[in-house]
């Protein structure tokens, strides 16, 4: 039953508060052993810090690797919630939603990590482990994450070259291509890049998630586990004349993609952008990646950059050949790689035009945007307990700077858009659905037209 947009009321935040729920165990269990494994890191890395920096490389692992305990200690205790020290550029930002945070909990209760929204102070727990690092110069550009992000980009590496030699048959006679065959292309590399979202550290605590693998010949077993697929619109929207002015082949001017992990997901991604801009469907792409290391895997520059050279070097024609097709693409400005400071905040997106306007409006220039995964649909969805039958569109409660596609492997208790009856019998099929993984949602909405 479809709910009216104008009566839904904005049901509560997804919190630790419900005993047992995903958000619980997360915040009693994942954070903690997250937090572990970064001290760990740190640690392992004592003497290259010693090497780097001397005595002093020492002295901050060690003030580090204590602010990073301390931290895990306020989680298990579940501790007030404190203001960031550090004087970033969003420092502020953080301490005024902090006090958001406390005037809607009221006077008699502190905002700590149980009692508070689960996507609040899982955020917060990134960014104080960034602060932790930040604090502590010499080694305050180093990226705690980046070992397994390396680790799960190699691991995937049969299947990045299984996927660049697709990409190669593809694009060789790509002139030649009917409307259909290019549509199958389309749906193949989308729903490569759909399930590329698999591959996520933030899910298995940092444990290895790698492809392994075909993941072409994954597709057709896959397809069931598809919830929600809107790309026969999202198709439409490429391919429809929105700029009717600028005549030729291309359709669309501007594709935006919100990244989220590096590793095997983001080569899933520049393939996808490449097959966009070769077969015409779209001039430019913008990526929008991290500021600073967040969710253990997500994509950050340096993560983006890395990535492009690891497969211009690699010892295989077809991946080096893209690796310098991606290269070219940026120093052309055909590709082009932002970052901004609202990805690392809490914020829902429906904040987003009131909060960080100038990204608004910069993602309002695009024809088509795609949010990947499974934070970035939390964020669009406010994290909240939305029944499933709600609309996309309601559960986005006003946020549409342009038509957009949110592509996201089920990891989080938090799914509308179905149809009705069908989150019951996912339940009875397999009761961890939402969070196990193993379903997916491509989900369009378009502001410009009606719901
Ligand atoms: O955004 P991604 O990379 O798809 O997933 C991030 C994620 O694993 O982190 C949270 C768990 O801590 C979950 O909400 C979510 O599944
Ligand atoms: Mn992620």
């Amino acid at each position: 039953m479809a709910v009216d947009q104008t009566v839904a009321v904005v049901p509560p935040s997804l919190s630790a508060r419900v005993v047992g729920s995903f958000a619980y165990l997360t915040i009693k269990d994942r954070l903690p052993t997250i937090l572990t494994k970064v001290v760990d890191t740190i640690h392992r890395n004592k003497n290259k810090f010693f090497e780097e920096y001397g005595e002093e490389g020492i002295q901050a692992e060690k003030k580090a690797i204590s602010l990073l305990s301390k931290l895990r200690n306020e989680v298990q205790t579940d501790k007030p919630v404190i203001e960031l020290t550090d004087g970033l550029q969003d420092t502020k930002s953080w301490n005024q939603y902090l006090q958001r945070q406390q005037s809607l909990h009221g006077d008699q209760e502190s905002v700590s990590w149980f009692k508070s929204p689960w996507l609040y102070v899982e955020c917060y727990m990134y960014r104080r482990i960034h602060e932790a690092i930040l604090l502590n110069p010499p080694i305050s550009d180093y990226d705690v994450f980046n070992e397994g992000k390396t680790q799960s980009f190699f691991e995937s590496q049969q299947a990045v070259m299984i996927l660049c030699t697709y990409l190669e048959g593809v694009t060789k006679n790509i002139e030649e291509l009917s409307q259909p065959q290019l549509f199958e292309h389309f749906n193949k590399l989308l729903q490569v890049s759909l399930w590329g979202n698999k591959c996520d550290l933030s899910i298995s605590a940092g444990q290895e998630n790698s492809q392994k693998g075909s993941p072409i010949e994954a597709l057709n077993s896959l397809q069931p586990f598809i919830l929600v697929n809107d790309s026969d619109i999202m198709w439409s929207t490429l391919t429809s004349d929105q700029r009717p002015e600028q005549s030729g082949k291309t359709y669309a001017e501007r594709v935006d993609i919100v990244l989220d992990n590096a590793g095997f997901e983001l080569v899933t991604d520049l393939v996808f952008a490449d097959f966009l801009v070769s077969s015409g469907l779209a001039r430019q792409i913008h990526f929008h990646g991290k500021c600073i290391p967040w969710f253990i895997s997500d994509v950050t520059a340096n993560d983006f950059q890395w990535t492009i050279r690891q497969a211009m070097a690699a010892n295989h024609k077809w991946m080096s050949k893209c690796g310098a097709q991606w290269q070219s693409y940026v120093k052309k400005g055909v590709w082009i790689y932002h970052d901004h400071p609202f990805w690392t905040q809490p914020h829902e997106f429906c904040d987003m035009a009131a909060d960080a306007p100038d990204l608004y409006a910069t993602l309002q220039k695009a024809d088509l945007v795609l949010f990947k995964g499974d934070l970035n649909y939390r964020k669009l969805t406010g994290d909240r307990e939305w029944d499933h039958t709600v609309s996309f569109s309601t559960a986005l409660r006003g946020f549409g700077p342009a038509p957009l596609c949110s592509l996201r492997t089920l990891k989080a208790n938090v799914q509308v858009g179905l149809q009705p009856g069908q989150a019951e019998k996912l339940t009875s099929q397999d009761p961890s659905w939402m969070t196990n993984g193993k379903y997916a949602v491509i989900q369009y909405y378009n502001p410009k037209s009606e719901d």
